[in-house]
């Protein structure tokens, strides 16, 4: 690996410079901390991180390699990758290669040797902020002059980018999730992939669905065309508000089918239910959210990655309840309509990285559409 500078720059003007690994380049994006103490491969891998430059809070980054079977979707979809101290040297029965290699392959660019604890507090109090990570120039006026007309997350539909043009079938799972969900039955289920997270996939067909996947810009009557049993709404990058030409093909179905939505989808769900979302402080990135199950007083401990949330306020409580709270700040971490079998969460109960407390809300779904 390179011992080459690169240089992280934030819209505040502060800059950090550091050692490059991974692609050299120049890249712009959100900055967002996460807080998981592994899953960096899940992370990078996750299209709801399309747009963002990810920093880790924990400090041993690469030193568990990567694999060709962690990867939650066909490529890292994060801009770029900032970390306190990158190791090399993987050590891992199951690695295939190490971070440097396959963010270079990948063309991912990655800074190391950053205060990311101080950087973390800095968009904790100051909330996320744009940045700029270059090796190709050093010079914080120049990047500066670059990051200053990047456009802000809020209002950005990047769903556009990441959806899947034509629909296809999707039949895999593995065995770490075939150990944990069993078939609950013979599901033909439709699921609109926003920028989907295989690991729901995975979970899915190991629960006995039969998935189609469909593209964000798919009408109701192309979805019921299936005949499904469920429609599952995926996670996703960007604004949920600014993905407009989504949100009347799921009210069309409210009525129809039932709907599990994760994340992008649960927002989607609620701004098509008439809710209203906006931009957090910082967002929830990590995987150890305490989230309240109102309906038993229990805490799970949740896998999270959002920067926007649905209002508590614009809910319709007439139709609606809430059915999970964030226990750190009393956010809305879940809805279910009051007489429809439709319901979301805004965290992720398929985890990856993160724990596995969440998992019922998958048979849930498919106690739903047999009942149906
Ligand atoms: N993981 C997701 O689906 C993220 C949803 C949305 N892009 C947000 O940041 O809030």
């Amino acid at each position: 690996m390179s011992f080459k500078k690169a240089m992280l720059l934030l819209e505040d003007k502060s800059f950090f410079l550091g050692r490059s690994f991974g692609a050299e380049g120049e890249v712009m994006g959100e900055v967002v901390f996460n807080t998981c103490m592994s899953g960096y491969q899940e992370i990078l891998t996750d299209p709801s991180y399309f747009g963002q430059i990810v920093t880790m809070t924990y400090p041993l980054i690469g030193n568990y390699g990567v694999n060709n079977e962690d990867v939650e979707s066909t490529k890292p979809f994060a801009k770029g990758f900032i970390v306190r101290d990158y190791k090399d040297r993987a050590s891992n029965w199951r690695s295939q290669e190490t971070l440097d290699s396959y963010l270079k392959r990948n063309n991912i660019v990655g800074i190391d040797n950053i205060d990311t604890r101080f950087l973390t507090r800095k968009l904790r109090t100051r909330g996320a902020l744009n940045g700029i990570i270059s090796t190709v120039d050093l010079d914080p006026e120049s990047l500066y002059e670059k990051l200053k007309v990047f456009p802000s997350m809020e209002g950005l539909d990047l769903v556009k980018d990441v959806t899947p043009r034509e629909r296809y079938s999707w039949n895999q799972t593995d065995v770490w999730i075939s150990e944990r969900f069993k078939p609950e039955g013979d599901f033909k289920v439709a699921v609109i992939d926003y920028g989907v997270k295989w690991n729901i996939l995975k979970i899915l067909t190991a629960l006995g669905c039969k998935l189609t996947v469909f593209s964000a810009f798919s009408s109701a009557d192309e979805i019921l065309s299936i005949k499904p049993d469920g429609v599952f709404l995926s996670n996703g990058p960007g604004d949920p508000a600014a993905v407009s030409y989504a949100i009347s093909p799921i009210k069309e179905l409210f009525d129809k089918v039932p709907i599990f939505g994760i994340c992008l989808g649960h927002q989607l769900m609620a701004l098509a239910s008439g809710a209203k979302t906006f931009k957090l402080k910082f967002g929830h990135h990590g995987g150890n959210h305490p989230v309240k199950r109102l309906e038993t007083g229990e805490v799970e401990i949740t896998s999270q990655n959002h920067g926007f949330a649905v209002d508590y306020d614009s809910i319709d409580k007439s139709n609606w309840e809430v059915t999970h709270i964030n226990l750190n700040d009393k956010t809305v971490e879940g809805i279910r309509h009051k007489k429809l079998p439709i319901f979301s969460v805004q965290y992720h109960p398929e985890a990856s990285p993160g724990p596995h407390d969440s998992g019922y809300l998958f048979k849930q779904f498919c106690e739903l559409m047999k009942k149906n």
